[in-house]
């Protein structure tokens, strides 16, 4: 697991680290890795480009009044030093770090005013964790004036809610965010993970230091194999697992066809079909074993309810008769806007419940659309309900109940397709099935969907939600064996 902490729980660690360091030592460990960075993009190849390497390229500092100015201005002398024309613009008055504007004009960097129109890297210094959300008028001006050929955020994007990701005014767009020390919010969560483009980390030492609580955690593969039930010699189907899935109508049989396909793409060993569409999913899958009504279906270790289910009288009964089970529960679509109704059906239920609204389900939910806050919109929602919520979207939000936070690191737009979300629910309810807990399920789920979605798409320009779905196996697959230990039984 990687995580995101705060601006001031990183001021906390880095106060410890400091105790124990000669002054300065940290910011020359971020200048130097921020330094190697831009060598390396300036290396590379680049449409924006003249020519390639250090020596003779253009890069211009846009440089704040605090240390992520000095960060960016000890960064450019490193760059003038190996052969860069290093122009730095003070966009907070005169005010610049005075130390490392020093350094920078000893290498031959200069302070302008005019900086040239086009140069091959931008260094956005002028905000970083002591930020509040927008930009001062001069960057805003710069930024518009210069042709860059990369932008590279130090530390963060400036502009943007460092703690929430929200960004309420103008922000810098990177094509790189250079971070130091540890991930901030702003990276994985909203908008401002939009403004962040590619991450990279500098290690300065701060991570012995960082609360063991990020305030935002982020999966990866080695969580997802760590989660993962793989079946045994003395397993059968029906300990590995058995979903039920309340999806679908006659009037929207794809949505149980859909939701059926997530199902049997997951860990679960056994997927049953309860509901009108049963015919549809038989013809498409011989392997789920259907019947018309959630009370015929039979035990189930976790249940799926609502894709394409219908919001009357004779669903509200049938989503009753799910939450009478034992068993964990995911809640989508129209099982959505019934609980909006009836949220006394909700009351009573010991076994986790997954909620997995969009922005316009969630107002239902909640009253009110989420706040750019995401994180804290997804858990607030969580804590009212006494559940865990997926709050869909780019950099997809789980949160628990109690609080926890996870963004999803993986998944791209063209997932904004019909059906897409119908999937992802049939597979976590297989996950749910298979032993995972709530909170669990709900981050690998998205981290899989995401990545199917990523598979999908390879070569293509649309993918639709049934192509996501035929791309679970390998999302999973591939995310299972990133991580392949030798010994470890597969
Ligand atoms: N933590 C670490 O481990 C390490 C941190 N390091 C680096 O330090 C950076 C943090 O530096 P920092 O604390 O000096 O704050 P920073 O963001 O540069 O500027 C704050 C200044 O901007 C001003 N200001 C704020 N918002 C504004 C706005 N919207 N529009 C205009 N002005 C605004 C604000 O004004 P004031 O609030 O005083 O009115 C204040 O003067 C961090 O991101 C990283 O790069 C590394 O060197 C090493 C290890
Ligand atoms: N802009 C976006 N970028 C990435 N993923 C998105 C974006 N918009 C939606 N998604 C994802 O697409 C899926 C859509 O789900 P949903 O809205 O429930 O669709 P449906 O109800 O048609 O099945 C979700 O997994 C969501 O996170
Ligand atoms: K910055």
């Amino acid at each position: 697991m990687d995580g995101a902490w705060s601006a001031a729980a990183v001021r906390r660690a880095e106060a410890q680290l400091m105790a124990q360091l000669p002054p300065g030592t940290l910011m020359q460990r971020a200048a130097a890795g921020l330094a190697t960075e831009c060598a390396r993009l300036l290396r590379e190849r680049s449409p924006g480009r003249r020519r390639r390497g250090v020596y003779g390229a253009t890069v211009t500092v846009l440089a704040g009044p605090g240390d992520n100015g000095g960060d960016a201005l000890f960064a450019a002398a490193r760059l003038a030093k190996r052969g860069a024309r290093v122009f730095a613009v003070p966009v907070m008055g005169e005010r610049v770090h005075p130390v490392a504007a020093a350094a920078l004009t000893r290498a031959g960097g200069r302070l302008v005013a005019n900086p040239p129109r086009r140069c091959d890297l931008l260094l956005d210094g002028v905000l970083g964790i002591g930020g509040r959300p927008g930009l001062p008028g001069r960057a805003i001006d710069q930024l518009a004036a210069i042709d860059a050929g990369t932008v590279v955020a130090v530390d963060v994007p400036s502009g943007v809610d460092v703690d929430t990701g929200a960004v309420p005014a103008s922000a810098v767009t990177a094509d790189v965010t250079v971070a130091f020390g540890s991930y901030k919010p702003c990276h994985v969560l909203g908008r401002a993970a939009l403004h962040t483009g590619r991450l990279v980390l500098v290690d300065i030492g701060l991570g012995p230091h960082l609360d063991p609580h990020p305030a935002v955690r982020v999966a990866r593969d080695g969580d997802l194999a760590a989660w993962w039930h793989e079946p045994g010699p003395d397993d059968d189907k029906y300990t590995r697992g058995v979903v039920g899935v309340a999806a679908g109508s006659e009037q929207y049989p794809g949505a149980a066809v859909l939701a059926t396909s997530g199902a049997l793409a997951g860990p679960a060993g056994y997927v049953r079909y309860a509901g009108t569409a049963a015919e549809y999913v038989r013809r498409r899958h011989p392997e789920v074993v259907c019947t018309q009504e959630v009370k015929e279906a039979g035990r189930v270790q976790a249940w799926l309810a609502g894709p394409g289910f219908g919001t009357d009288e004779a669903s509200l009964t049938e989503l009753r008769h799910v939450l009478e089970s034992p068993a964990p529960v995911v809640l989508d679509a129209d099982a959505l806007t019934l609980i909006g109704e009836y949220p006394s059906v909700l009351t009573q239920r010991e076994a986790p419940v997954v909620l997995t609204p969009h922005d316009r389900e969630y107002e239902r939910l909640y009253g009110s659309a989420p706040a750019e806050d995401r994180g804290a919109a997804a858990a607030a929602l969580a804590k009212r309900l006494n559940c865990t919520v997926l709050l869909k979207g780019h950099h997809t939000v789980v949160a628990s109940s109690d609080g926890e936070v996870w963004a999803n690191p993986t998944g791209r737009p063209q997932l904004a397709t019909a059906g897409s979300g119908d999937v992802l629910a049939g597979f976590m309810a297989s996950l749910l099935a298979s032993g995972m807990s709530g909170t669990r399920a709900a981050v690998a789920a998205a981290y899989l969907h995401g990545r199917a979605g990523g598979i999908a798409a390879t070569g293509h320009r649309t993918i639709t939600a049934t192509d996501v779905a035929k791309a679970l196996p390998q999302a999973v697959g591939e995310t299972l064996s990133a991580t392949d230990t030798p010994g470890r039984r597969r």
